[in-house]
């Protein structure tokens, strides 16, 4: 019989919202700013899903990965996405659609994303404002995936037993973070990371479109 999960966590950057136009643009800017050389936008698809911090280090030349170059770097990237966050980006097809439809048939909806907490607050609010998640959880010092204290909070916060959660990501970070939690997951192929990667961390479930995380996650497909 097929499992049903009461709670579900999502991951936010190429899981939900596709923000990868935003990251490249912005860090080359920066990288421009100090003086550094950027990227393509497949490079910072390699780059992201550890944090701002982790995506900063990994873009600045190896000599140069240092924390006195690193930290004034991470404010000023947090200005910036401060300022630019309601641009170039977008939801992926069929998941407002999946979110909603999990509400209404009563799943707990948390997100849980490595971007800094403000500003993870912010994005969910602006991009998905119809859909009530129970708790957002951004990186802070407390919770940094795949470290588990995040999802341990978030099923906390649903009281629900993590036999009955399911993390839905699409980096290795999210199907680690769920292993560390006791938490089943479902990987995505749709964000930035290449599908091999995914399989190779042995997810409860592969997916590569939103018909098949609404055939996991409810009864009715509905999304096209
Ligand atoms: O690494 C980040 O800043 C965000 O990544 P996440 O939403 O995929 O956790």
């Amino acid at each position: 019989m097929k499992k049903t999960y009461q709670g579900v966590l999502f991951d936010l950057d190429g899981t939900l919202l596709n923000t990868i136009n935003l990251y490249g643009y912005l860090v080359n800017q920066l990288l421009e700013e100090y003086g550094f050389p950027g990227h393509t936008l497949d490079d910072y698809k390699s780059f992201i899903g550890s944090g701002t911090r982790n995506l900063i280090k990994r873009s600045l030349p190896a000599e140069k990965q240092t924390e006195d170059h690193i930290a004034p770097m991470v404010e000023r990237f947090k200005e910036l996405y401060e300022k630019h966050y309601t641009e170039k980006c977008k939801a992926y097809k069929g998941i407002r659609e999946t979110l909603i439809s999990l509400k209404s048939s009563g799943v707990r909806l948390g997100v849980l994303t490595n971007k800094v907490h403000y500003l993870a607050v912010a994005c969910v609010k602006h991009y998905f404002p119809e859909v009530r998640f129970d708790m957002v959880i951004g990186q802070s010092k407390e919770y940094r995936k795949p470290e588990p204290s995040g999802a341990i909070a978030l099923a906390g916060k649903f009281g629900l037993p993590m036999a009955d959660i399911v993390m839905i990501g699409d980096t290795e970070v999210d199907i680690q973070t769920a292993k560390n939690a006791g938490m089943d997951s479902i990987a995505v192929s749709w964000g930035f990371r290449k599908k091999e990667a995914l399989q190779a961390e042995n997810p409860t479930y592969m997916i590569d479109t939103c018909k098949e995380l609404q055939s996991i996650l409810l009864a009715v497909t509905s999304c096209s």
